[in-house]
């Protein structure tokens, strides 16, 4: 933002009494401001951001972006300051609008993805998809931006002025072409409203984060925004029809009258996914476009892995490109880390994953999903994290119960919470599935890895969930090193006494 001033008139706001104010940059935090920024106070889960307008008009702000409830909060220290006033009825979105404007520049071509699970993957793989064919791409969400472009995030979907000081920077550097995640958060509060979408994808939708939406209804309902109110009328959707949930969406998204590309297993999708054949190390895949059929080998472990590169080449395909040269490329995509990763092999063949199920739908299709690829038995490492959804963690324990030979219940990140108290959680529903004979609690995670590995036959696998690409543990308020493929490399050195 080095130097740049914009007037509220050139970022669309109309300010009380008509007053124009030129800006140095953009807040949402009042401890970020600096003299002469515009201030976006908004309506917070904890607290109004209207308490920090003092706060923010002491450190130079000269206007103050916000709701009816915020203007009246502080309508006494406004009017002191002599502030320009803007009232949004959606705050959150006239933010987002506006950080579109002053940070200007986004990449040309830009697609989002939505569901419970598969987001980083479906948004990954559009990356590869684009790079493949030539473009300058990135994907941006969980694991940052990657691609053409690299930067850290530390949100799925980051708040409205880091993505778009993020876009703007990747437009800078040369990129065209971005995938982005949308997350139930950012939808809910409006943070990708200002980015320019050309096509939108919908996963799959289970249970998760009913820490913060009322219901499950609700929890869908913010997912369905991407395609009610963010895709424009002239965008693309591309939806799995298989998930339950897939038929409303691609009604909500008609009655837009945004195009629709069915992708999933039933006759007569666009993107028909005909048949699977599984090996150690990836997967035959037979789909038609459009009646066209088509065969190719996909390096990738997981039956629903083949879904989510159906969405991005479907993605890719509303975004312009000819859909003969998207299917070309497709057998060059690779893993992405820490989804049904191979992390280690132990000398007797049987091999390690990796993976970031972290919700009692994604356990189950993460176990299931490996079974295919493995002759011998499956044993599953589990945990929940604290300070999340309270509810999915028996759910867990019975889902890797019910599809797992062997059960390891152990920590994933504790936060704020006693590590026990959730693996007790989790252990409730590995029982309730009938788990207790062939289930174990380890809370140290390096040790039920190192177990783990020990109990592998020839021919067995171990799948280690939750943590993924992570590269650290959270317990309290310290993160401490730790990386789950790293952890296995080392525990498969140990045992069969070689280097990691
Ligand atoms: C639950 C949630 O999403 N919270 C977001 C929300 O904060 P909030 O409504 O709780 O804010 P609050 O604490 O009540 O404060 C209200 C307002 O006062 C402001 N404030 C607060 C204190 C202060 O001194 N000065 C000040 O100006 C805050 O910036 C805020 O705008 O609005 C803030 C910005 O306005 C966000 O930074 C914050 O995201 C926090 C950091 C967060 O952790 N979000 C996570 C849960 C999240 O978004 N995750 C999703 C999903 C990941 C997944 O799919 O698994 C993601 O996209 O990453
Ligand atoms: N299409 C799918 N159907 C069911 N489960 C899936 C699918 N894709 C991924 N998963 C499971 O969900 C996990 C997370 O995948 P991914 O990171 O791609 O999802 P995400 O939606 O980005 O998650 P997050 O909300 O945490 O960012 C994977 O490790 C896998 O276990
Ligand atoms: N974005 C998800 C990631 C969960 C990953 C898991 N390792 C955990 O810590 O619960 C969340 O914050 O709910
Ligand atoms: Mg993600």
């Amino acid at each position: 933002m080095g130097g740049q001033t914009k007037t509220l008139a050139e970022l669309g706001l109309t300010a009380a009494g008509g007053r124009d104010v030129a800006i140095t940059g953009l807040a949402v935090d009042s401890r970020e401001v600096k003299e002469g920024y515009l201030f976006a106070a908004m309506p917070g889960s904890r607290v109004h951001g209207g308490e920090f307008i003092q706060y923010a008009l002491r450190m130079g702000a000269v206007a103050v972006l916000t709701d009816a409830e915020g203007a009246r909060i502080a309508a006494r220290e406004i009017d002191e300051h002599d502030a320009a006033l803007i009232v949004a009825e959606d705050p959150r979105q006239a933010l987002a609008y506006t950080a579109a404007l002053w940070f200007g520049a986004q990449p040309s071509t830009m697609v989002a993805v939505t569901g419970t699970n598969g987001k980083t993957s479906v948004a990954t793989f559009t990356r590869q998809i684009w790079i493949a064919l030539g473009y300058e791409a990135v994907n941006l969400g969980t694991t940052g931006v990657e691609g053409a472009y690299a930067a850290p995030l530390a949100h799925t979907t980051p708040d409205p002025i880091t993505l778009h000081r993020t876009l703007a920077q990747c437009a800078a550097a040369g990129i065209t072409h971005a995938a982005m995640e949308a997350s139930s958060h950012g939808l809910d509060q409006r943070r990708l409203d200002g980015v320019h979408l050309r096509a939108a994808g919908f996963t799959n939708f289970s249970q998760d984060h009913l820490d913060y939406h009322a219901t499950l209804d609700a929890y869908f309902a913010a997912k369905a925004e991407l395609f009610d109110r963010v895709l424009p009328e002239d965008g693309t959707a591309v939806i799995n029809m298989d998930d339950p949930r897939g038929p409303d969406m691609a009604r909500i998204s008609e009655d837009r009258g945004q195009q629709v590309i069915r992708v999933g297993r039933q006759p007569g999708m666009d993107l028909e996914l005909q048949a699977q054949r599984f090996d150690a190390t990836g997967q035959q895949l037979r789909f038609a476009w459009q009646g066209d059929v088509h065969l190719l080998r996909l390096p990738l472990i997981g039956g629903f892995q083949a879904e989510n590169v159906a969405i991005a080449a479907g993605l890719v395909i509303a975004a312009g490109a000819e859909p003969e040269a998207v299917f070309n490329v497709l057998p060059q995509l690779e893993t992405v880390p820490g989804r049904m990763q191979l992390a280690a092999t132990r000398g007797n063949g049987a091999a390690v994953f990796v993976d970031y199920a972290h919700t009692p739908d994604a356990v189950s299709t993460a176990i299931r999903a490996l079974r295919p690829h493995v002759m011998g038995r499956l044993i599953a490492i589990v945990g929940a994290g604290g300070d999340r959804d309270t509810t999915k963690r028996p759910l867990m324990g019975r889902a890797a119960a019910e599809n797992a030979d062997l059960v390891i219940v152990t920590d994933d990140n504790p936060r704020s919470e006693d590590p026990a108290a959730i693996r007790a959680a989790v252990m409730e529903g590995v029982i309730s599935a009938g788990g207790a004979d062939y289930a174990v609690e380890v809370g140290d995670r390096a040790e039920a890895i190192l177990r783990g590995v020990d109990a592998l036959q020839p021919g067995d696998a171990l799948l280690v969930c939750g943590k993924g690409h992570e590269t650290g543990q959270v317990v309290g308020d310290t993160v401490y090193p730790f990386n789950d493929a790293e952890q296995a490399s080392v525990a498969v050195a140990a045992l069969d006494g070689r280097m990691p």
